[in-house]
């Protein structure tokens, strides 16, 4: 089984390509899916970000990921916290989830995993190529505030909360630039799988 990974910087579009490669048939694992469910209500997880973090952070036995993303993006310590809390759980559920693929006789399976060199996934072994989507930092800042609701200085907060995404692309084996328009994204990502399936 091949196994392809999809990164970037947030907001460059790694959703929008993930979106495209699921509606032409491929399994995708998505990392930012796996973190949602490793605090679900019950887990242990959730319970290690409550002591942590305190109390308040749980609204109605559900973690107030709004209140959480405000206190750690701009916080470095408290960032590292939460990483260590949720990062092992986060990797662990990504290989069964890939195990379960293998097992299924998928030949090609890809994976979305925006931390995937700040959490060094590339020494896992786990993965065939690296594809990181990215954009230029005017136009990640623009998609980012609109997206999310943010201000430029929580925006940039969460930018610098990632490596560089120069440096992502330096360590890239493919590159999709999504500067322009949706449809030249579709255009490039279409371009992209049919070289993977030929390859
Ligand atoms: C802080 C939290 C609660 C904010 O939740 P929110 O719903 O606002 O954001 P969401 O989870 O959709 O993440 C949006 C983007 O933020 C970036 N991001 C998320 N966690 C981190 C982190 N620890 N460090 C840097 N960037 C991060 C990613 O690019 C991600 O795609 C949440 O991001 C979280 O629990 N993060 C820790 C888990 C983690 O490491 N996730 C990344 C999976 S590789
Ligand atoms: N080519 C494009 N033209 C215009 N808007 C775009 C384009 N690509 C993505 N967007 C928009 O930019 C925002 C960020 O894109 P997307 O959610 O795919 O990024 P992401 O890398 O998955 O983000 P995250 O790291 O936060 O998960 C979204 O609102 C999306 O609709």
């Amino acid at each position: 089984m091949r196994v392809i990974a999809i990164t970037g910087g947030i907001a460059s579009g790694k959703s929008a390509v993930t979106n495209q490669i699921r509606m032409a048939g491929y399994p995708v694992v998505d990392a930012d899916l796996v973190s949602r469910q490793v605090v679900e209500p019950g887990t242990h997880t959730l319970e290690e970000i409550k002591e942590t973090f305190g109390e308040d952070i749980i609204k109605n036995g559900v973690l107030d990921r709004k209140l959480l993303g405000q206190k750690v993006f701009g916080n470095q310590a408290l960032l590292k916290q939460l990483t260590k809390i949720t990062a092992p759980e986060i990797q662990s559920a990504i290989q069964d989830q890939l195990s379960f693929y293998k097992i299924k006789g998928k030949s090609l399976v890809f994976c979305a995993i925006p931390l995937f060199f700040e959490q060094h996934y590339e020494e896992t072994g786990w993965f065939d190529q690296v594809v990181v989507v990215s954009s230029n930092e005017r136009t990640q800042l623009d998609r980012l505030m609109a997206r999310d609701h943010l201000d430029e200085w929580e925006a940039q907060s969460r930018i610098k909360a990632q490596l560089p995404l120069k440096t992502k692309m330096g360590k890239a084996d493919v590159v999709i630039e999504n500067d322009g328009t949706p449809e030249e994204l579709e255009a490039k990502v279409a371009h992209y799988l049919k070289e993977v399936k030929e390859g």
